[in-house]
């Protein structure tokens, strides 16, 4: 299939989208002159290049969360991704997302990520071309764009939308003009929503998708659907038993301080979400010293939240895509309520309403190895809920999910949601009309549909599952400690080592079995049996270039001494730099 044809779009829609920087006379006449320029168009598509230039030769790799790297060296970065997501709607022949954000890392920084169709994270097949356009040459990326073209046989003729949404970082919107030029280039349309949370451009890629199914594709659309459901759930009663309606709300200086403001408008007096952390009003930095990531890794209550005893808090990250539970007692021990928790308490209280509606719909839980020992034990033997375990990253979460009717999934640091099948929605909302059956069946159906527009389904959404945990907590007249008296954690450990080439360790079993170098899976085997209750795994990281060692024994300082001699063992047999491991 011949390609080219498509620079003389590439002319078309540079001159058009730069014309509206220049006077009327001249973009007039630019714009008529179109036809006869068609033979210059490689060097208007040179002038695009040149206007992002790759300024970074290091090779970089689009990983578990696409691409990071320092704001001011992903310019060029956002240009390709732009072209990428158009040559993606095109082949998938459906909008397509893109987010740029960096998450819960530090506030210079920031990344790039492509949401597909239904909102899963891009294909894992993709992934490698999505590495090979951020770093081929400038002059090579004609060539790379033709080859994609030919080995998907791509329509290049479809007016595709591209969602765009950022983050509050300084640089995302200078990022998303790189990123805009880039679907203009290719003729793409990009639609900008300004700053979302991630969980919002999610939602809105699969309202599109769904030709508004499962929403209406906008902010208030957003808002409307996830307050409605709750609001419908609560009832009139907004306290019950030990629940109180009160929660203390970490925005993480970023775009959760922003949108939970309309959600405290809609929800009036049904939950009172007192908000800390808001850079707009404060004068704190994104992420620092506070926020999902912060909490879950350093085990801390954070800056800027007043410590009241017995209180539920809860943080997110910095785009509002993870949430962490916490609450700190009257001698000022902190006591932290994870993904494996949030998970645990979602899967009970979905087992119990399921079970009222008599049908037969399948729940399973998927985790990761990082999950607890302790909440898989509790899921598994005493709510007796199947759990799989499944490679870090929330694509392979969200995948597996997909093989049952309902699927919670929950990474150990917060990134987590249910999914309802099609047959499970079919038979709820079948359920929920049949006046022949008992009301208790029937009530507890309409709960459960209620209950899905609340959720996300889309991707792991902090305030989507914010809501979904006080909800669980009010109907079940729980406080916090109620809730965490569920279960106790195994004390556990996790440590980085630096190593030269962290792609020297290669994984199997869902990352929990270490298949390369050759005999380091041995020698944790023969430490692991030292230790009472003792679990350990390495891995390589997917965004930091580290190795990632898990330890978790009976007590604290065993699982330290775990972590710390697995740690050695790996500087050792996988070509370690630096100083030997030391606990921290
Ligand atoms: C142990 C851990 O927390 N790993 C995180 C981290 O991945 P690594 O591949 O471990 O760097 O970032 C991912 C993206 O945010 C997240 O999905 C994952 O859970
Ligand atoms: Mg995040």
């Amino acid at each position: 299939m011949s390609s080219d044809w498509y620079p003389l779009l590439v002319t078309a829609s540079l001159l058009l989208s730069h014309t509206h920087s220049l006077p009327r006379k001249v973009s007039t006449s630019l714009s008529s002159g179109l036809i006869s320029m068609a033979n210059s168009y490689r060097t208007v598509y040179a002038f695009a290049r040149e206007m992002h230039p790759k300024t970074v030769k290091a090779d970089i790799q689009y990983g578990t969360a696409g691409f990071r790297a320092k704001a001011n060296n992903l310019g060029y970065v956002m240009y390709r991704m732009g072209l990428l997501a158009v040559l993606r709607a095109r082949y998938k022949r459906a909008t397509i997302g893109v987010m740029i954000t960096a998450s819960h890392n530090p506030e210079p920084d920031n990344g790039v990520k492509l949401v597909d169709p239904m909102g899963e994270m891009l294909e894992q097949s993709w992934e490698k071309w999505a590495t090979k356009f951020a770093n081929v040459g400038d002059d090579q990326l004609e060539e790379t764009i033709n080859e994609i073209i030919k080995e998907y046989d791509i329509p290049m003729t479809d007016r595709v939308e591209i969602v765009v949404g950022k983050d509050t970082r300084p640089s995302s919107p200078s990022l998303a003009k790189s990123l805009t030029d880039g679907v203009l280039a290719l003729s793409g349309k990009p639609v900008d929503y300004g700053i979302v949370t991630t969980p919002q451009l999610h939602y809105f890629v699969v309202c599109k998708n769904t030709n508004r199914k499962y929403g209406e594709p906008t902010e208030e659309g957003y808002y409307t659907k996830l307050t409605k459901a709750f609001k419908k759930l609560r009832g009139e009663t907004f306290t019950n038993g030990s629940y109180k309606n009160r929660l203390l709300y970490d925005g993480a200086n970023g775009v959760g301080a922003k949108k939970i403001k309309y959600f405290q408008e809609l929800l009036g007096n049904s939950m009172k979400i007192q908000m800390y952390n808001d850079a707009i009003i404060g004068s704190g930095k994104l992420n620092y010293m506070c926020g999902a990531d912060y909490v879950k890794s350093q085990q801390k209550f954070p800056t800027g939240v007043p410590v009241e005893p017995n209180t539920r808090c809860c943080s997110v990250d910095g785009d509002a895509d993870r949430l962490i539970y916490y609450y700190m007692d009257e001698n000022n021990g902190f006591h932290l309520m994870d993904g494996d928790r949030m998970a645990t308490l979602i899967a009970s209280y979905l087992k119990e309403i399921l079970e009222k509606t008599e049908l037969d719909l399948n729940l399973g839980l998927v985790q990761t190895a990082y999950a607890n020992g302790a909440s898989t034990e509790y899921i598994s033997k005493k709510l007796q809920v199947p759990v799989a375990c499944v490679s870090t990253g929330v694509k392979h979460l969200h995948h597996k999910a997909l093989d049952y009717d309902i699927g919670v999934y929950f990474e150990a640091n917060g990134h987590g949601t249910v999914i309802f099948s099609s047959n499970a929605k079919d038979k709820l909302t079948e359920t929920a009309k049949n006046s022949s059956l008992s009301e208790e069946r029937r009530h507890a159906a309409e709960a459960l549909l209620t209950l899905i527009d609340l959720v996300n389904e889309t991707v792991g959404d902090a305030i989507s599952d914010m809501l979904l945990i006080e909800t669980i907590l009010h109907a079940k007249g729980w406080d916090i400690q109620q809730w965490e008296s569920a279960y106790t954690d195994w004390p556990n450990r996790l440590m980085k080592v630096t190593v030269q080439d962290r792609n020297v360790i290669t994984t199997t079993d869902a990352e929990r079995v270490c298949v390369t170098p050759e005999g380091l899976q041995a020698e944790i085997d023969a430490l692991v049996a030292k230790f009472d209750k003792g679990r350990s795994f390495v891995r390589p990281s997917g965004t930091e270039d580290i190795v990632r060692v898990y330890a978790e024994a009976a007590t604290r300082e065993q699982a330290d001494e775990l972590a710390l001699q697995v740690a050695r063992k790996v500087h050792e047999m996988a070509g370690g730099t630096g100083d030997s491991p030391q606990l921290n």
